[in-house]
Parts: C-alpha cells; sequence; structure tokens
C-alpha cells in the first residue's frame, strides 16, 4: 500500500493514546468526529452505489448533501453519472455531479459530488432491480477493492446489495462479505478470513455462520470457526478499534445454552471447547451464555464484541436496538470496508422517504478505522 497522506496519519504514541481515552463499550463516543473538510490532503473514501434499483443511489446523494452537517469525510462514487442524475431528478435534488477520479475526488467533494465511472452502464429502475445491473454492480464493488488495496481510497464503504438479481446473473459469492474477502485473497496472494461484524451505538455483534440456511448452521459451526472468528474479531477490536484488551462474550447456539445437554449438546460439544482455547490464547472470552439474556442493557456493559452463532442471533439484537446507526463492518481484511445495516429496501427507492442515517454512520466509522489502520502501518 502507498504511504499514508497526512489527513490519516498519526504517530504511534498519538494513536495509542487516543485509542486508551475511548470508553470501552460505546464507539460512538469513542469515534472522534472526522476531520473538517478543510484539512488536506486526505484519501476519499470509495462508495460503491449499491443496487441501483434500491435506495443506494438515493442515501449516497443524501449524504453527500449532509456532508457540511455531519463532518462528513470526503467520498466519491463509484456508479454511472446518468443513473446518479436520473435519481437525484425524481428526488428532486439539486445536486451536482462531477465525472472524477480518485486523486481528485477530495478535491472535487467540496462543492460536487464526485462520480468515478464504471465501465458498464448502470440503468435507472427505481424498485424494479434489473439482471442487466449485476455486471456494473460487480465491478463497483472490485473497483473499490482495487483503490483501497492501492491506497487510492482510505477505505472502501458499500452500498446496498439485492443478492437474489446477482445470483441470477452469475455471482457466486453470498454476500460482499465473501466477496471482498475473495478479491482481498486474490490480491494478497493468500486465503482472506472474513469477519462481518454489526457495531453500533451500544452493541457489536458478530455471526460466526454467515449467509446460509438455519438448518444447515449446526454442521457448519466447529470449534475452529468459532476460535478463528473470535480470533479476528479481538485483533481487529484492538487494531482499529483501539480496544486494548477486547471482552468477548460467546453466545450459546441452544436455547439456555444448551441447559447442560438437556437442550442439544453442541453447547458442550463446540462452543465450550472454542471459548477455552480463545482463552488460552489469551483473548478474554466468556461463554458459552444464554442468547436470550445477552443483549439487554446491562448484559451489554460486560462485553466489547457478542460472538453469535448465526446470522440473525446477532442481526436481530444490532438491528433492533439501532436500525438507523448501526454499521456493517467486515472485520480480517487488508482494507477498511464498512457499509450500512440495511438493505435496498427497493420499496422506497426514489420515493425521498430513504433516511440516510446508517450510510452517514458507515462513511464515518470507515473513516476512523483507516485512521487508526494507518496509525498502525506507520508506526
Ligand atoms: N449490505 C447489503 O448489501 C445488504 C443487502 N441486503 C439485501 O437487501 C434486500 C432487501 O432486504 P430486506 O430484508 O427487505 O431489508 P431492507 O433493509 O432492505 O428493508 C427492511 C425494511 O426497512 C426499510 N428500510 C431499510 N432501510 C431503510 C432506510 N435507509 N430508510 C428507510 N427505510 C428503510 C425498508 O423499506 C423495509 O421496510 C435483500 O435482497 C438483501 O439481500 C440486506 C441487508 C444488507
Ligand atoms: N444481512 C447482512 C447482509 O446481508 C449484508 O451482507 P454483505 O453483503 O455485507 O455480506
Amino acid at each position: 500500500m502507498t504511504a499514508s497522506p497526512r489527513w490519516f496519519s498519526k504517530t504511534k504514541a498519538n494513536s495509542t493514546r487516543k485509542r486508551r481515552s475511548c470508553p470501552r463499550n460505546i464507539w460512538k463516543n469513542c469515534a472522534r468526529k472526522p476531520a473538517s473538510l478543510s484539512v488536506e490532503p486526505q484519501r476519499p473514501l470509495a462508495l460503491t452505489s449499491g443496487d441501483p434499483s434500491g435506495i443506494g443511489p438515493d442515501i449516497a446523494l443524501a449524504a453527500w448533501a449532509s456532508r457540511t452537517r455531519h463532518a462528513l469525510p470526503p467520498f466519491y462514487v463509484l456508479g454511472d453519472v446518468d443513473q446518479l442524475s436520473s435519481r437525484a431528478r425524481t428526488l428532486g435534488l439539486p445536486i451536482e455531479l462531477k465525472l472524477s477520479d480518485p486523486g481528485s475526488a477530495v478535491r472535487d467533494f467540496e462543492a460536487t459530488l464526485p462520480v468515478v465511472p464504471l465501465r458498464n452502464r448502470l440503468i435507472d429502475r427505481a424498485g424494479d432491480p434489473s439482471p442487466a445491473n449485476a455486471a456494473g454492480i460487480i465491478e463497483a464493488i472490485e473497483r473499490g477493492v482495487a483503490d483501497a488495496m492501492s491506497g487510492a481510497a482510505g477505505a472502501i464503504v458499500t452500498g446496498p446489495i439485492a443478492k437474489k438479481p446477482l445470483y441470477d446473473a452469475g455471482f457466486a459469492f453470498p454476500g460482499h462479505t465473501e466477496f471482498l474477502a475473495h478479491l482481498a485473497g486474490q490480491a494478497i496472494g493468500k486465503p482472506v478470513k472474513p469477519v462481518m461484524m454489526l457495531a453500533g451505538p451500544s452493541l457489536r455483534a458478530v455471526p460466526v455462520t454467515i449467509h446460509i440456511p438455519l438448518a444447515a448452521v449446526p454442521s457448519a459451526l466447529t470449534t475452529e470457526l468459532i476460535v478463528e472468528t473470535g480470533r479476528i474479531t479481538a485483533a481487529d477490536l484492538a487494531r482499529r478499534f483501539g480496544i486494548a484488551r477486547p471482552r468477548i462474550a460467546v453466545a450459546g447456539l441452544n436455547p439456555h445454552a444448551g441447559e447442560d445437554g438437556a437442550m442439544g449438546r453442541e453447547d458442550i460439544d463446540i462452543v465450550h471447547p472454542a471459548v477455552a482455547a480463545l482463552q488460552a490464547e489469551g483473548i478474554d472470552a466468556r461463554g458459552p451464555l444464554p442468547a436470550d439474556t445477552l443483549f439487554h442493557a446491562e448484559a451489554r456493559q460486560a462485553y466489547d464484541a457478542a460472538l453469535c452463532m448465526y446470522h440473525d442471533q446477532a442481526l436481530i439484537p444490532a438491528k433492533a436496538l439501532a436500525f438507523d446507526e448501526t454499521v456493517n463492518v467486515t472485520l480480517g481484511l487488508p482494507f477498511v470496508r464498512t457499509s450500512p445495516d440495511h438493505g435496498t429496501a427497493f420499496a422506497v427507492a426514489g420515493t425521498g422517504a430513504a433516511r440516510a442515517n446508517s450510510l452517514v454512520a458507515a462513511l464515518r466509522l470507515a473513516a476512523r478505522l483507516a485512521e487508526a489502520e494507518a496509525g498502525y502501518r506507520d508506526a
């Protein structure tokens, strides 16, 4: 990667001190406001517009319009300028778009929304996904990763994609998380294990198994997978979130964490040995803990991240607690990736009802994590 420009640069002493001053459990309070827009030079964030039939374009436009109010770090959209202009007209947003490139985006960002064009076109059909857009949606993700890997972008922030239209077009990955790991692995020449984390104001939740049917969870769950996920979570919480010794709560799979084997043996045979292995590595892990009592306010004070055994065990509490403020972060990658926690919301695309809060949080968190990452690289 290229050396970090000044905005992301930190001396080790300086970044360590700031990390230690963060409260353990609430990243919102820990997030320093991104530097003011007048601080130059900076690396922009690469934002993919996601499925153009969804709300990705709406929230990208709305986020840019709120850039000063939210002190947003500069970003450019990897998308189609005609599609974005069309959506801006539909929404009645008088936003000037500018064809740009990552090197000019910071300068362009102040007065215009920089758009780095794709080779593939995207058509504007709000609420009506088209397989014709699949190539452009995938290209945007690939280009964002290439920019993050080359250092042209400080991080990648992805707009929501609907999985099914991409599967229909031959996309072979369950979601961004797995595709980003594949691209990262290609770039660095070795496999990359991605870990999904939903990070909100009062909860960080990590699903150990991700986009698989519920019926497949018990057989996919292994001690090794839980240990690897816990290890990556602890490492990234320390390196990027500034939590020197993260506390990891490990949820059980079964009701009451199996009730001593009476409600399933997985917690005894698989989860418990994983917790012991993490502890043996010096990681502050506890569990298996009954999942039904893991997410109330007092329980959340006792850990920095909850390791959950399947998608909905993690994402239901995260979205129930703070749907508009939670951010999807991929841990374990050689670059920073964040995303809003919500999906394409086709029903509200182009209507003006889409809220950009989660994208705003994703942009701010990406800048903060990239800054922490650069601090480590520069040290
Ligand atoms: N990061 C990503 O790319 C994600 C993609 N998805 C995909 O999105 C598609 C739709 O998924 P759903 O389960 O329907 O979830 P969804 O998050 O798109 O929508 C759930 C409900 O919340 C509303 N909603 C969501 N975000 C909103 C916002 N910013 N402002 C106002 N209302 C909002 C929607 O209108 C809908 O009523 C699926 O194909 C799924 O695969 C889902 C989650 C994340
Ligand atoms: N439910 C979360 C989700 O679908 C987002 O997944 P990803 O596309 O970020 O892997």
